[in-house]
């Protein structure tokens, strides 16, 4: 292996044989390096720390942002884990015409994205006279860029919405390296297919940003992927992050009321008050027997889903009846139904809503960070199961939906501790990631069609992923991860219920 440390634009390699502490290199790499070296699917080339471009006057000065309430809210979850997959046609996706055209035009552009983005480049920390941690950037900070080769010849399937193991995706995202004292925001890797394709994995610390600036992050690398060598271009307007931190108003100080919570139920040491940045539950390694798929539902579906909801509910309450809704509820209810058991069994469905727009005064919709809060509700498998199960769980929905009406932030004061105080034995927690309304699938980097997104890290906390299909037909992929009998149930329930609206 070699390490690259590209500091100041000067690249410094060396084996990692000859690696010292002292080079202050972000551990998470090394943490990836051993995985991955572990792994049978990818060839690690190069591990490049990547600096937001000197270029930009502002990377030369620190910067830093205090955690919101909304980013405390977050910060003890896992990373978000996705892996983009493109498609190259062969002459471009040689190792030489990758290694000498699209490598370099990627980490040039990462480096002049982060410059606009100068928290991600940064750190999670928590000096000792701060009430809170904070996101803190210094001058030569930067992320952790893996280089890799997929000795997969499967990229197809990889990318496709078929039934896998779990475990494949893994090798293609990098990890965080997350301590007690401090924690990396952002990691990515390359990973090239020869002769047919390449993907890239980004593992974002929660802390930082939310699936709404994530992606925005994204389509500002790819934006400036596409401006040929100019310096220091500008974003956008709608690529442009907005970093006032004072628009966010909390008069409850809800940020320390979540630190403490937080505190109280991770804490395993004796002393509740310890200030911990590592996550609450640590990254497990996924059980071998998890598989992932993505269905999809065509805009016809929807469709379908609509009718026969309004040929089966009272219309006399307002019904909300979104695509998100819909097909929420649509899986939700072979998700339980995919599970059997006792009817009686505990179900939970959550969701996260955006809130920048729902907050009075509303703040831009670019701002940077997290701004979300999750809705749910808690019920027994039984009301799913029986043939009213999918009208049943769109009631459900609709009726979370109209509850944002109330404020988004009523009842906040209980929602880190009811991530604790709701789990019941047994329970079957049904949770969104994603969101059709991200339009993840216009992210181009003009280096090759977008094929596939994948979050990786649904199978952590059950979560199902959404985005808008692929085509922009209006309809909406799912993906999610079950153990292999449980999706070959779900499989089926999904296909034959859609087929029985015909
Ligand atoms: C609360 C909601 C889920 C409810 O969605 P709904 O679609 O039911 O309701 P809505 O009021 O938003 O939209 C009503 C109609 O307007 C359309 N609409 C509204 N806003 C839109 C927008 N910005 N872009 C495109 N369409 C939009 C909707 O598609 C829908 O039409 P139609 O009926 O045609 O559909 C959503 O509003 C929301 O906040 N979504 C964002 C969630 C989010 O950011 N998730 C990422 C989490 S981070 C993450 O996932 C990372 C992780 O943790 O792993």
């Amino acid at each position: 292996f070699r390490v690259d440390c590209a500091k100041a634009g000067t690249h410094n390699s060396r084996n990692l044989s000859e690696f010292r502490s002292q080079d202050c290199f972000p551990l998470p790499s090394l943490a990836s390096l051993f995985a991955m070296a572990s792994s049978k699917m990818v060839k690690v080339l190069e591990i490049t720390r990547v600096t937001p471009s000197s270029d930009s006057p502002s990377s030369a000065n620190e910067f830093s942002l205090p955690l919101s309430f909304f980013d405390i809210f977050l910060f003890k979850f896992h990373p978000i884990e996705t892996v983009f997959f493109f498609q190259l046609t062969e002459s471009t996706s040689t190792r030489s015409s990758f290694n000498s055209e699209i490598l370099p035009t990627l980490k040039q552009s990462l480096s002049l994205a982060l410059a606009h983005y100068l928290p991600l480049a940064g750190y999670l920390k928590w000096p000792s006279d701060s009430p809170k941690p904070i996101l803190s950037y210094t001058p030569n900070d930067g992320i952790s860029l893996t280089v890799a080769e997929s000795e997969a010849q499967n990229f197809h399937s990889l990318s496709g919405n078929e039934i896998r193991k779990v475990n494949e995706l893994q090798p293609l995202v990098p990890q965080l390296m997350i301590s007690d004292d401090i924690a990396a925001i952002l990691s990515a890797q390359i990973t090239l297919f020869p002769n047919q394709g390449f993907s890239i994995g980004v593992t974002t610390h929660h802390a930082a940003v939310d699936g709404r600036i994530g992606v925005m992050f994204l389509k500002s690398w790819a934006y400036l992927c596409k401006q040929d060598n100019k310096a220091n271009p500008p974003l956008p307007p709608e690529l442009t992050p907005f970093f006032d931190r004072s628009v966010i108003e909390d008069p409850a100080r809800l940020d320390l009321l979540y630190l403490k919570q937080w505190s109280a139920f991770t804490s395993s040491d004796s002393d509740p008050n310890k200030r911990s940045l590592k996550l609450w539950q640590e990254v497990r390694s996924t059980p071998d027997d998890l598989v992932r798929a993505t269905f999809e539902f065509t805009r016809k579906d929807i469709k379908k889903l609509r009718e026969k909801i309004l040929s089966k509910l009272d219309n006399s309450k307002p019904l909300h009846l979104s695509t998100f809704v819909l097909t929420l509820a649509y899986t939700a209810t072979c998700l339980v139904k995919a599970k059997g058991g006792e009817g009686d069994r505990p179900v939970s469905i959550v969701f996260v809503a955006d809130c920048r727009t729902r907050l009075d005064p509303p703040l831009p919709i670019t701002y940077f960070g997290n701004c979300l809060m999750s809705f749910g509700r808690s019920t027994n498998a039984t009301h799913f199961m029986n043939e009213d199960g999918f009208p049943f769980a769109v009631d459900l929905c609709c009726d979370l939906i109209e509850g944002l009406k109330d404020g988004v932030l009523e009842g906040a004061e209980e929602k880190v501790s009811h991530i604790f105080t709701s789990k019941k034995p047994g329970l079957q927690f049904i949770n969104v990631g994603g969101s059709p309304q991200l339009l993840i699938y216009s992210l181009d980097f003009g280096l090759g069609k977008l094929k596939k997104v994948e979050f990786v890290s649904v199978h952590r906390d059950e979560a199902i992923a959404m985005t808008e299909s692929r085509d922009g037909s209006g309809g909406v992929e799912v993906g999610l991860a079950l153990n292999k009998h449980e999706m070959e149930n779900f499989a089926s329930l999904f296909s034959d219920g859609l087929r029985s609206m015909d």
